[in-house]
This record gives C-alpha cells, sequence and structure tokens, in this order.
C-alpha cells in the first residue's frame, strides 16, 4: 500500500509536482499513473521508490511511515519495491546475469537460489545467449527486458513501470502484461507510467491523472 497525506512534492517550490496531497493505494492494486509530458510521473515513482522524500506531509510506504524510521529500514523497505527506469539504468560494468541477479544478492539470497531463478527468468525473457554480455552491447529491447528482470525477480510487494514497453515489440508487450497481471494476482502493487493510450484501453485499470500538483482518479480501486 503507499498512503500519502498532505505531501508536497517539489524541485523548485514555484513549480510543485505534488502540492497538498492526499492518496490512499490499496496493496494489490494495479494502475496506470498518467500526464503530460514533464509533469512529474518519474519524480513521483522515485519518490514511491524512496529515493527522494517530500518536501511536506506524511508518505507511508507498505505500511512503514518514512519519516519515522531509521536508515536500514528504510533500506529495508526498498528492497520489497521493484522499479523500471524509463533510460533502464542497468549497472554497465556488470554483466547481464549479475544485472539480474543484483536484488536477490542484496537480500542475501542463497547462490544456488540466485542462479536458479536468474536462469529462468533470463530463459523468459529470451536473453539466455546474452547472460555473459555487457549492457552496452544490447539492443534498446534487449535492455529493456534486463529490466524489467531486475525489477520482478525478488517479487517485489510494489513494482512500478516507467514507460516499460517504450523499446518492445507488440509480442513482447503481451507477455509483459501477462507477466504484470500474475505478479497482481499475487498481491503486488502495480503502477505503471505511460503515454501509450492504447494500451491503456487494451487493458482497463484505475488511472491516476497527474496534472497541476494534484492527483485525479479516474475509476475507483477495487478493494
Ligand atoms: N533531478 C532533477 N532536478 C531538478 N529538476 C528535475 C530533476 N529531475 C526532473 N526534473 C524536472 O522535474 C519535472 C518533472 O520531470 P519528470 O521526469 O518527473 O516528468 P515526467 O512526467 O516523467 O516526464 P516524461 O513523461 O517526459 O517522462 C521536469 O520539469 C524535469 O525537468
Amino acid at each position: 500500500m503507499i498512503q500519502l497525506d498532505k505531501v508536497s512534492l517539489y524541485y523548485r517550490q514555484d513549480c510543485p509536482i505534488l502540492s497538498n496531497v492526499t492518496l490512499h493505494i490499496p496493496q494489490g492494486s494495479f494502475c496506470w499513473l498518467t500526464g503530460p509530458s514533464g509533469i512529474g510521473k518519474s519524480t513521483l515513482l522515485q519518490m514511491f521508490h524512496l529515493e527522494i522524500m517530500p518536501n511536506a506531509g506524511q508518505l507511508q510506504i507498505l505500511e512503514t511511515n518514512i519519516h519515522k524510521n531509521r536508515r536500514l529500514t528504510i533500506c529495508h523497505l526498498k528492497q520489497r519495491i521493484g522499479i523500471i527506469y524509463q533510460d533502464f539504468k542497468l549497472i554497465p560494468n556488470l554483466s547481464i546475469y549479475n544485472n539480474i541477479a543484483l536484488p536477490l544478492r542484496l537480500q542475501n539470497t542463497d547462490e544456488s537460489i540466485v542462479s536458479r531463478w536468474t536462469n529462468r527468468i533470463l530463459q523468459w525473457m529470451n536473453l539466455q545467449n546474452k547472460a555473459e554480455l555487457y549492457p552496452r552491447t544490447l539492443s534498446g529491447g534487449e535492455q529493456q527486458r534486463v529490466a524489467i528482470a531486475r525489477a520482478v525477480i525478488h517479487r517485489p510487494d510494489i513494482l512500478l513501470a516507467d514507460e516499460p514497453t517504450n523499446a518492445l515489440d507488440e509480442e513482447q508487450v503481451l507477455r509483459l502484461m501477462d507477466l504484470f497481471f500474475d505478479l497482481n494476482d499475487l498481491g503486488c502493487t502495480i503502477i505503471i507510467a505511460t503515454h501509450n493510450d492504447n494500451l491503456i484501453h487494451q487493458f482497463p485499470a484505475p488511472r491516476l491523472k497527474l496534472n497541476n500538483g494534484q492527483i485525479r482518479i479516474d475509476d475507483a480501486f477495487k478493494t
């Protein structure tokens, strides 16, 4: 779950991304995040991923008030959240295998499980032949699939995706949406920022519309 109470968020105070916003996203929700280019969707996802903190108000992620908790708790909390960045943010000096395995290793997962899960998702993403390569040698679509694999491998409780289908072909988009819905069925909260209206029409779900520092929900969450 994600709870905002009177949250304000800005880089420049005269140009707020959020202005005194109260919002509750129940655990297990699936929603789209939309809004004009440059309005702050990526920044909002980064706040949900606890990379940046609100300038005012209270933020709760997975029942944890992030203002009242120590650094270590925040680090543990972040491990329960997966994020797919718009520009992928793969680690250039790690192989594809090691990029994908990273979230499991940060959780001190046994190497036999790391190997089993990483190889399974490499196969699923059709990247098994790229495991030993480095990100710079992959196509945009391949890098995007690595970013997706890294975000979901540790079965996060929240998955944040910033334009996750941009570099994919139509068949890959459908497989990816299947993966997102499977995760959602397991209780994962999923928020996908997109400009792709076709995708939204194809997969109707509540939409968080970000504009002028406010978030409007255009359909109720299932509870
Ligand atoms: N680190 C930063 N420091 C200062 N300003 C920033 C920073 N990152 C983003 N911005 C500004 O904040 C605003 C929101 O950017 P953001 O990338 O969150 O928008 P967006 O809605 O995701 O855009 P798009 O749909 O084009 O990806 C933009 O005006 C951007 O220039």
